[in-house]
């Protein structure tokens, strides 16, 4: 089965983009909410997440995710350690997942696919961006959120011009109309490179 990756910074419209796929017919897999959902769920990660931030790390057994998102995003050693725990659990779910499906291909969507050098895990790489002062904006509204909260996820994440440069497709998202119309021809290509 082909994976295709889909990417982005903060707010650039991952999902929203990844949804428009799936009106397209194809299967999607959104890594963040299968992240959130096992750390909610299995008791192996609760314990080790307990172990790294202590008892604050859930409120009322659920994933106490504002005290999560003040530590991790100021401080990279234990950004990459909460990854270290969560992550080997995601990618066999994905694993699990990717066995029943039946498309042409699959979408992946993951924030950190160039952070993490997962790239080689992806036949094709769709990197989605949008101006900085947009996702800020977006973000706010849909969190109710602070420009600097948002800046301070900025700062984790590798430039959009990096990722530009090893992807295979960019969906440039300041426009939703357009975006679309970019997104029908990145599939059209996609089946194209998977039928030839
Ligand atoms: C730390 C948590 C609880 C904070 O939750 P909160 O709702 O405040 O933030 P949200 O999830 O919207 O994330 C904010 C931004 O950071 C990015 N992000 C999320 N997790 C990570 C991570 N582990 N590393 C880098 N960026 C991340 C998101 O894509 C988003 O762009 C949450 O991000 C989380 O559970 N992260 C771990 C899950 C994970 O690894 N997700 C990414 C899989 S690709
Ligand atoms: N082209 C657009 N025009 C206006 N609003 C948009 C556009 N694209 C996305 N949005 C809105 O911006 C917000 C962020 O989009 P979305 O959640 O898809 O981004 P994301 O990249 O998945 O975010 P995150 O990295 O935080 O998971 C959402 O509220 C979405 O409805």
């Amino acid at each position: 089965m082909v994976v295709v990756g889909l990417t982005g910074g903060i707010g650039s419209g991952k999902t929203t983009i990844l949804e428009y796929f799936k009106t397209l017919g194809i299967p999607v897999y959104i890594a963040d909410v299968e992240a959130k959902a096992l750390m909610n769920r299995s008791k192996i990660i609760k314990r080790k997440l307990i172990d790294l931030f202590g008892e604050e790390a859930y409120k009322n057994n659920r994933l106490n995710k504002p005290y999560l998102s003040s530590k991790i995003f100021n401080n990279r050693e234990l950004l990459s350690k909460m990854n270290a725990i969560v992550h080997p659990k995601v990618a066999s779910h994905f694993k699990r997942w990717l066995k029943k499906q039946n498309a042409d291909y699959v979408i992946k969507e993951a924030a950190i696919i160039f952070e993490n050098q997962l790239q080689n895990q992806y036949d094709f790489i769709i990197t989605v961006v949008a101006d900085e002062d947009l996702r800020i904006q977006r973000v706010i509204n849909r969190d109710q959120t602070t420009a600097e909260k948002v800046k301070s996820v900025i700062k984790n994440q590798l430039l959009d011009a990096e990722k530009v440069k090893m992807s295979d497709f960019v969906i440039i998202n300041n426009d939703l109309d357009d975006a679309k119309k970019q997104a029908v021809k990145v599939h059209k290509k996609i089946l194209q490179k998977i039928k030839s």
